[in-house]
């Protein structure tokens, strides 16, 4: 997304009025209403949604909502000037009081059902009705889509009360994972990774819900206590939110013969799909199944860039399920994530994720969910073989196109122009052998010591002699590679580009949301700036404080190094 979207220089919206002008249903008037639903979108309770895109629903407003933070940096992109977030209605409408708004916004959000497949298995189960007609957004609420400086977006409150895919929970997030939410798709905007954008964040100052969570100094796996905590809205942004499970939900609707519509329904997703997120990229001239043709490698391209940009810089999206996976291709649902700090290739700080959701998996998982889309627009080709059968092709091709992608990255995380598989492998092994910090120890070899001393900053354990020599010999074969391909200087800092100097480390990000709780907002506002330059050197404070060793006492700390609950 970042890449293809051209920011604005100036801030030129500075009223509720004028925000409220740029809002643009017209396409989402293209696809259909669920016909049950509700005229006014008071539409609240568990219920089987049998057909249609999109439940009309009003959020539920936070009960006396404070302002946390925007995003700055994402405003001026937008062209709105930093004061719309205090401004009264804006600030309304973005804790969930849609009652300040007026034409042509209007005065109700949507939330869209989705399925779920894990791994490329589809379940139903978690639908409480047992049909998938009751799973999709269950506290995500739509209020905006418009046109701002060219691109469409749309704006998404998350936390924002029960939809009729609430499932009997209560439709709130907590201040903790707004927080980490916001900073976390923040962040990975700024490390050069496609994401939803952070907008907004408010808290309500009297309204708390119940979570399971850790107690202090708890290194139980599953959270020992309930804590209250205070209920928070933040406004997700990005050029639509459909995901891998939409298009399943559509196509399972198909395969059972649901409705007589169902095939027309599949169809309308699928080429909303291209609308909005692929339109610069298909060419629409082209006939619809070789639209599809082109769909496919798209977002194969795009899944495939997205992933290898995760391992590179150390991000495990812990749930990396099809309903998590933006068919737009970029990162989505920051619930149970995490960076990797002491290197592990199957690092996974979600308690249920297990091994395939870990780091060094995501490609196996992404080609999972690949799969659940191939498998959900095939229906589609049915009538064109020939197109059908490139389509196939493209499908096949995913995990080879995974591996060049992964190869190309981490050649560039070494200031290589070409992947050499001895190097790296013996690389990975000595990365493990002295349990480096993935982010330090890149940053520290960006600096093309001839000397493992320097590295050793980066490690967790003390290396033997033995150790030692082997990174000697591979610092040394390394090097006369990198020699050979030209300048170290300037090698040196196109890796700095590559290779972040902050990370995102838990341990650091609790105190934020902590004090966040008592209503300062210090530690979030500082976290923010440190994350909007994660490549450039910050000042010595900021540098002793975040380029630093996960301390010992959080290690297998709950909460911090694992959660079981995101939400
Ligand atoms: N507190 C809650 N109330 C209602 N529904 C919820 C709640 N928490 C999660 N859900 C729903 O359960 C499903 C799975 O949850 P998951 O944690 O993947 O999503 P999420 O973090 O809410 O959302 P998203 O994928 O929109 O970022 C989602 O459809 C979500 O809407
Ligand atoms: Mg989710």
């Amino acid at each position: 997304m970042s890449s293809r979207y051209k920011p604005s220089a100036e801030p030129c919206v500075t009223t509720f009025d004028e925000f409220v002008r740029l809002a643009d249903y017209s396409l989402m008037d293209t696809l259909n209403a669920d016909p049950e639903a509700t005229v006014d979108g008071n539409d609240h309770r568990p219920r089987q949604v049998f057909s249609g895109h999109f439940v009309p629903v009003t959020p539920t407003p936070l009960a006396e909502p404070e302002y946390v933070t925007h995003s700055s940096t994402f405003f001026k992109e937008l062209g709105l000037s930093d004061e719309l977030a205090f401004n009264e209605q804006f600030r309304k409408v973005f804790s969930g009081d849609m009652s300040a708004t007026g034409e042509p916004m209007r005065q109700f959000g949507w939330a869209t059902g989705y399925a779920l497949s894990i791994y490329g298995t589809e379940y139903i189960q978690n639908c409480p009705f047992g049909t998938g007609n009751g799973y999709g957004d269950g506290r995500a609420i739509s209020v905006f889509e418009g046109i701002i400086n060219g691109q469409r977006w749309e704006m998404q409150l998350k936390g924002a009360g029960l939809t009729p895919y609430g499932r009997g929970a209560d439709g709130r997030a907590v201040l903790r994972s707004s927080v980490r939410e916001f900073l976390g798709q923040d962040y990975m905007q700024a490390l050069g990774t496609p994401t939803s954008r952070s907008l907004t964040l408010y808290v309500s100052k009297s309204e708390t819900v119940t979570r399971p969570w850790y107690s202090e100094d708890s290194h139980s796996s599953d959270p020992d206590i309930l804590v209250d905590n205070p209920v928070a809205i933040s406004t997700r942004v990005a050029p639509s939110f459909l995901r891998v499970g939409q298009l399943e939900l559509f196509a399972r609707r198909v395969r059972s013969n649901a409705h007589p519509r169902a095939l027309e329904e599949l169809r309308m997703i699928v080429s909303h799909l291209i609308e909005r997120e692929y339109k610069s990229d298909i060419n629409q001239n082209l006939s619809f199944a070789d639209q599809l043709v082109e769909l496919a490698k798209q977002f194969r391209q795009r899944l495939t860039t997205l992933v290898a940009n995760w391992l590179r810089v150390g991000y495990c999206q812990g749930n990396f399920n099809s309903d998590n996976c933006a068919a737009g291709g970029f990162t989505l649902d920051y619930g149970p994530f995490g960076f990797c700090e002491n290197f592990d290739p199957w690092f996974q700080p979600w308690t249920g994720g297990g091994k395939h959701f870990s780091f060094f998996n995501q490609p196996m998982a992404a080609e999972a969910n690949y799969y659940m889309f191939w498998k959900a627009v095939r229906p589609l080709l049915a009538e064109d073989a020939e197109a059908l059968e490139q389509f196939d092709q493209v499908g096949r091709g995913f995990p080879e196109a995974m591996q060049k992608q992964i190869q190309k990255m981490w050649a560039a995380k070494l200031g290589l122009t070409e992947y050499k598989p001895k190097l790296f492998e013996e690389l990975i092994q000595l990365m493990i052998d002295s349990e480096v910090d993935y982010t330090i120890f890149f940053r520290e070899l960006s600096q093309i010591p001839d000397d493992v001393e320097p590295l050793k900053k980066s490690f967790y354990l003390k290396t033997s002699q033995q150790i030692d020599e082997q990174w000697q010999s591979w610092l040394l074969s390394w090097r006369n590679l990198l020699i050979n391909y030209g300048n170290l200087p300037e090698i040196s800092t196109k890796m700095k580009q590559t290779n972040p100097k902050y990370t995102w480390r838990e341990w650091l990000i609790v105190p934020a949301y902590q004090q966040a709780m008592e209503g300062d907002y210090t530690l979030v506002k500082e976290l923010q700036e440190v994350f909007s330059h994660p490549y450039d050197e910050q000042s010595q404070e900021i540098e002793d404080k975040y380029y630093r060793l996960k301390p010992k006492a959080f290690f297998d700390a709950g909460g911090v190094s694992h959660y079981s609950c995101s939400s």
